[in-house]
């Protein structure tokens, strides 16, 4: 398996869902397979907060998820977890500026898919120097989704990027919903990532579906 090129990364950013059990309030499972059906472009296993699974059950659920991914073709990307990311062998990990650092990461998972959060430009260039496949920056807009996260920063960090000629693969992060995605692939992203624009809607596919219409209908 060779590194992912950065024109399928930019590809698989477009619409990037996130979720864990605690994040839905219908059956987890089904809320993935709508939200394939709705056009997410890659999914990301992240198990964490209050009443999250653990251990055992941790593992089982993160097995079903990675099995319906693999059964529609959506790449299966693990939260904080390198361990579990290694032991499914999972196609990547999401890894922020509190985890293990990202060139050690970068050691133990060999080619697949890293992704790393930044928050300034500094903490963007070192993750790039260190092998990132991408960057996951925010929260652009206020989130309720992460009790830890960090200020919100609209899109000034993506422009910012932008303009200093990095062209790694980057997707926004936090409150993105259907009427502001645009604005953040307008700033430079090349996706979006979302928990409960997805995760908590009442008509699941078609809340996927709003969104992917909301980035793909931006062509340069
Ligand atoms: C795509 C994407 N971007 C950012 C994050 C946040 O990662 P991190 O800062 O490590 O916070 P946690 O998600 O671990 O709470 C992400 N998960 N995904
Ligand atoms: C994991 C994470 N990192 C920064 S904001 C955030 C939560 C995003 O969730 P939502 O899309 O519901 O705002
Ligand atoms: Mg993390």
């Amino acid at each position: 398996m060779t590194r992912i090129s950065s024109e399928e990364m930019r590809n698989l950013l477009k619409l990037y869902f996130i979720m864990g059990s605690v994040n839905c309030k219908i059956d987890p499972l089904q809320v993935i397979r709508e939200a394939i059906k709705g056009g997410i472009t890659l999914f990301q296993f992240r198990e964490k907060g209050n009443g999250a699974l653990l251990g055992e059950e941790k593992y089982a659920f993160a097995k079903q998820v990675q099995s319906v991914c693999r059964q529609h073709g959506i790449p299966f990307i693990v939260n904080d977890d390198i361990d579990l990311a290694l032991s499914l062998d999972a196609d990547g990990v999401h890894i922020g500026q509190d985890d293990e650092s990202a060139e050690v990461v970068r050691q133990r998972i060999g080619n697949k898919i890293l992704g790393v959060s930044a928050h300034t430009l500094e903490e963007a260039k070192l993750a790039v120097s260190q092998g990132a496949d991408y960057l996951g920056l925010g929260p652009v807009f206020p989130t309720t989704s992460k009790e830890d996260a960090k200020a919100v920063q609209g899109t000034s960090l993506i422009r910012l990027l932008r303009d200093q000629g990095m062209d790694i693969p980057i997707v926004g992060i936090g409150g993105i919903t259907a009427h502001n995605a645009k604005s953040v692939v307008d700033a430079g992203a090349d996706g979006v990532s979302v928990i409960s624009a997805i995760s908590l809607a009442d008509h699941v596919q078609e809340a996927a579906r709003e969104l992917k219409e909301a980035v793909i209908g931006y062509e340069w």
